[in-house]
């Protein structure tokens, strides 16, 4: 007896046809089902047959696939924030599982779920003690589980995810997951695992150097959580041998890197205030153009302060051009200093191309309304809130894609 099983992504009908290689034995030729989708599995049982079938169900618009979008970075290099970014582009805010656990890492929106990868710990905070091994390390992560769960998500099926408790250090009981729209993994390790790389429509990696980390650290950990200047020390250098093994090689994967330096405005800067902000961006990703400065594949350097856009000191500057990153061509926009005033960031934007935007604005739109998150006056706010653009221009673009193509699904 063989059994067909076809789970369908909430809230549409899809039509299906079954066929089979050897239809003879099926008893049927073309058998015409339809799976009234109420936003769980459904499923059709089928004839006595063995032989292997084809199952093609044609699904109407918006009925595909959720896209899986990853994050990577370091703890404490802005993913959050980039969220709210993200979350903001698609509107609405993301809030924790109603009713759920208090400590859950999970944000949802009515687009995007986005879960933290720090969930897929196998060790918790005393076993990674006893082992002598950090949460960066690959030996403290369940990789396994983490493919079978982003994997089933991608097909349309609700997983019960562990959660790990950054407050109490512990394995919670896990939270069930329902297949959003759009599913963000952040986290240490969103391309480490090749199987979960490949699941991936879209990797963004978040390369913070050194010195602005530290910077960054102290501000909140210091500023925010009491810590002392030395045990971030200590912190920072405790754990930099993983992040060079296992995190840092990621971004040779990403598909869009955003690079965060010291300026080079102010010549041997250590205030670590004033940004260099570079976002690096694969030529050659389905449904993804990079954007350009004025002119698609030249190179140019722009100072735009003067008559429309008041810069003090010392100033802005911004770069585009090609480049390869990892034998990769990409095109890098690049954006030194800061804005005195977001409102004249429109100045900026209008000088930008395949930004992605619905209107003429968006980009400054977007900055203004989040004036107050951290890096809204520097490349950091600029390119996190035009990768959002990006995403959803991508996002978009895949559904609609997904939309015309019938989905095949075979199994013997
Ligand atoms: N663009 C930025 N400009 C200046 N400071 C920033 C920026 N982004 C983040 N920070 C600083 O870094 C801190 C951490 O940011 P955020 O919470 O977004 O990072 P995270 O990667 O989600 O951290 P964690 O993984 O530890 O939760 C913020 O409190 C802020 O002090
Ligand atoms: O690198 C990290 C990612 O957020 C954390 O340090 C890791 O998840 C362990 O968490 P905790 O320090 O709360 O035990």
């Amino acid at each position: 007896m063989a059994i067909c099983t076809v789970y369908t992504t909430p809230s549409l009908n899809s039509t299906c046809s079954i066929s089979t290689t050897s239809k003879t034995q099926l008893g049927f030729h073309q058998k015409q089902v339809v799976f009234y989708s109420s936003g769980k599995k459904t499923s059709k049982r089928g004839s006595n047959t063995t032989s292997p079938y084809v199952i093609t169900c044609s699904t109407t618009v918006g009925d595909s696939k959720t896209v899986v979008i990853g994050l990577a970075a370091d703890s404490g290099c802005g993913k959050s924030t980039f969220m709210r970014r993200l979350t903001s582009v698609f509107g609405g805010a993301a809030e924790p599982p109603k009713g759920g656990n208090p400590d859950s890492n999970t944000l949802i929106s009515d687009t995007t779920t986005v879960i933290c990868l720090d969930d897929y710990h196998s060790l918790d905070r005393t076993g990674r003690k006893q082992k002598g091994v950090t949460a960066l390390d690959p030996r403290a992560n369940d990789f396994d589980l983490m493919y079978e769960q982003v994997k089933a998500i991608k097909d349309g099926i609700p997983v019960e995810k562990p959660i790990y408790n950054h407050v109490t250090g512990l394995l919670d009981p896990p939270e069930l997951i329902k297949p959003p729209k759009i599913l963000v993994i952040e986290g240490l390790h969103p391309m480490f695992d090749s199987r979960v790389r490949d699941l991936l429509d879209f990797s963004i990696y978040l390369d913070i150097s050194n010195e602005v980390k530290f910077a960054w650290k102290i501000q909140r950990d210091m500023a925010e959580r009491g810590h002392s200047l030395e045990s971030i020390k200590a912190s920072i250098e405790a754990r930099k041998p993983d992040f060079d093994a296992y995190i840092d090689p990621q971004k040779q994967y990403a598909d869009a890197v955003i690079e965060v330096l010291p300026t080079q405005l102010i010549p041997d800067d250590n205030e670590g205030k004033i940004l260099r902000v570079r976002l690096i961006m694969k030529e050659g990703v389905e449904f993804f153009n990079p954007v350009y400065l004025f002119d698609e594949g030249s190179t140019v350097s722009w100072i735009p302060c003067g008559r429309k856009l008041t810069c003090s000191y010392p100033g802005i500057k911004f770069y585009y051009g090609p480049d390869t990153y990892f034998g990769h061509e990409v095109s890098v926009l690049e954006m030194d200093g800061q804005f005195d005033r977001l409102d004249e960031l429109i100045y900026v934007e209008s000088h930008l191309s395949n930004i992605s935007t619905k209107f003429y604005g968006e980009v400054t739109q977007q900055m203004l309304k989040h004036a107050d998150f951290p890096g809204s006056s520097n490349g950091t706010g600029l390119f996190q809130t035009i990768v959002g653009l990006k995403i959803r221009d991508l996002y978009e673009q895949l559904i609609s894609t997904k939309a015309k193509t019938p989905v095949e699904a075979t199994k013997a």
